[in-house]
């Protein structure tokens, strides 16, 4: 019931639809125990004594009956399916919206499958559960109480006899629903292991085929198939073994009913019109019974898809802004950064950069070297506070950047990364993507500095060009020009290139290069990249090394100083150094 109360507050303005659904049900269900009623009156008062005269009143009435029994079911099918959409539209954008602004840390764990589940399976069995499943396990207690009352009301000891077999009856369902839970468990990870089968073998078909696996794919897909298919036989075959013996257990009441009832019509201790009302009465016992087990599995499942929407609801944003960070204003930011000190570890995990300090001036460009997994990025991450450092401090002008609007901060910043994201819509919108009005003139003036204008017009609708998802369709040197021009679109004071020409080949490198040295101008870059030539004009390089700062300093500094730098330079320009006995001198290095 907790979950029921926290998930309230998302339904508290149409709390009275919960109230007009149950209400329309109990009023239906009352409804329906009339009909017992009018039956005993038919052949009691009209039938019996020949009175003809009363069954077209009777008649009516039973049509009266239906159409109002029938209008409530309506109303109650109306308010309940009002207030499931309704909550379920209020937690699908909840969902989404705790989605964008959750921190880094957590999708560093979360799993994408998962988050889809809870966005649109649990989503559904909550909305069924709220909108239906609520009201309908409130009137199964309903109709039997009802019915019992009135059973006890017409004859107290037949209804006690015939009641010898109900707990039996819960007993099978219980033991029935306890068989059937993990059957259906087990069918749900089926079938989300199929489904995952198939998604990844959508998104890696090129993996596939490049290894030439797709009969190994048929394969996999074929095991994980007949696993479903077996735990649905499964399913099915409980399913056939338990109606009828259901239908047994419940026809020993039928047949205690009509052997004592029929003998107490017969000694006149009860008139046939009670005993075919009660023969009516007693299928409104036996049917919540059956299904009393469902529709507690039913509250199970929607409780158990309620704590895990709710679970993401409520998790906590490590990184969020402090009650009164400062606003940026755009024109005075000039992009100093500061690193002092900063020290930061994912988790629990070793520390992935220690003890970075570094100064970069506005409109100054700071390399990083590093071999994989020496931290490159994180300084980066940092930077745009994707996590807050443990120790130390990064100031953008002087300002800590725990202090800054989260917001303010990443307006400032544009980044290239290594792996280009494209949504699928046109190139144009995805060149402006985050930036309201802009101008095609600026689209193309960008483009033509990320060296990507020529191929998009060479596309056959140019601009509108709508690349696929993830930008398939586009080689991976195109996506990256696209993304250097998004970057560039959004005008920041700082920029962070993070091995972002790797897709692209050295000539497009150096053409591109050749559009930076016009658009960093003015803004203090970032450029993380594994190739020297990208490097070599920056004002500072540093070399990192398992997270810490190894060796710092400028392109000609470093190429003379024995060290990390000086290797890679030496495996990178092999063929166009000589080694001197006193250093490393060039002999043609590209600009
Ligand atoms: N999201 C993360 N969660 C946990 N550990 C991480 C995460 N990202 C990076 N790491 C770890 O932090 C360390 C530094 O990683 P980082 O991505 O900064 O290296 P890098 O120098 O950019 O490497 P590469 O050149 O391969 O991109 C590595 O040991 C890496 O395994």
């Amino acid at each position: 019931m907790e979950v029921l109360r926290q998930l309230q507050v998302f339904f508290r303005e149409r709390r009275h639809y919960l109230f007009l659904s149950i209400l329309c049900l109990a009023i239906a269900t009352a409804l329906g125990l009339v009909y017992p009623n009018l039956l005993q009156r038919l052949i009691d008062n009209a039938i019996i004594p020949g009175d003809f005269e009363k069954v077209p009143m009777l008649a009516l009435t039973v049509l009266g009956v239906v159409i109002v029994k029938g209008f409530m079911q309506f109303l109650h099918g109306f308010f309940g399916g009002r207030l499931g959409n309704f909550l379920a539209y209020r937690l699908r954008n909840a969902c989404y919206e705790k989605l964008q602004f959750l921190s880094f840390r957590y999708y560093d764990t979360a799993k994408t499958g998962d988050l889809m589940s809870r966005l649109t399976g649990d989503l559904e069995a909550i909305r069924n559960f709220i909108g239906f499943g609520f009201a309908q396990l409130l009137n199964v207690v309903l109709m039997v109480v009802f019915g019992s009352i009135m059973m006890l009301y017409i004859n107290w000891q037949l209804t006690l006899f015939t009641m010898i077999s109900m707990p039996l009856l819960l007993f099978v369902t219980f033991k029935f629903e306890s068989r059937i839970h993990p059957t259906f468990q087990e069918m749900r990870i089926a079938l989300s292991a199929l489904t995952t089968a198939v998604q990844e073998n959508i998104t890696g078909v090129r993996t596939v085929k490049s290894f030439a696996r797709e009969s190994y794919e048929v394969e996999k897909f074929s095991i994980r198939n007949e696993q479903y298919k077996s735990n649905q036989i499964q399913a099915a075959s409980l399913w056939s073994r338990f109606f009828p013996a259901m239908e047994l257990i419940a026809s020993i009441s039928v047949v205690l009913l009509l052997g004592m009832g029929g003998y107490l019509v017969i000694v006149k201790s009860m008139t046939l019109g009670q005993l075919v009302a009660f023969f009516s009465l007693i299928w409104y016992i036996i049917g919540p019974i059956w299904s009393v087990g469902f529709h507690i599995n039913n509250y199970t499942q929607s409780k158990a898809s309620g704590e895990r929407v709710l679970e993401l609801l409520n998790q906590s944003v490590d990184v969020t802004d402090e009650p009164d960070a400062l606003t940026l204003n755009t024109d005075q930011v000039k992009g100093h950064i500061t690193f002092e000190h900063v020290t930061f570890a994912y988790g629990n995990k070793l520390p992935a950069v220690v003890d970075i300090n570094l100064d970069a001036p506005p409109g100054s460009v700071i390399g990083i070297l590093g071999g994989t997994g020496s931290g490159k990025s994180t300084i980066i991450q940092l930077l745009m506070r994707a996590y807050n450092v443990n120790a130390g401090s990064i100031k953008l002008d002087g300002t800590d950047i725990r202090h800054l609007k989260i917001r303010d901060l990443r307006a400032q910043i544009s980044s290239v990364f290594q792996e280009t994201f494209l949504f699928s819509s046109s190139i144009r919108n995805n060149i402006a993507y985050g930036l309201n009005h802009v101008s095609m003139d600026d689209i193309i003036r960008v483009s033509k500095l990320a060296q990507a204008h020529e191929f998009i017009t060479e596309l056959p609708l140019g601009y509108d060009t709508v690349v696929g998802e993830r930008g398939l369709g586009l080689s991976g040197g195109q996506k990256q020009r696209i993304a250097i021009a998004r970057a560039l679109l959004k005008n920041p004071k700082i920029l962070v290139l993070d091995d972002a020409t790797s897709a692209v080949d050295m000539e497009t490198e150096h053409e591109i290069q050749t559009g930076f040295q016009e658009v960093m101008r003015g803004r203090t870059t970032f450029i993380i990249a594994h190739r020297i030539s990208s490097l070599r004009h920056a004002n500072e390089i540093m070399v990192l090394e398992e997270g810490r700062i190894v060796q710092r300093g400028t392109h000609e500094q470093l190429i003379v100083a024995p060290g990390p730098y000086q290797d890679v330079y030496h495996i990178q320009y092999a063929d166009y150094i000589d080694q001197t006995p006193e250093g490393v001198s060039e002999r043609q290095v590209r600009p």
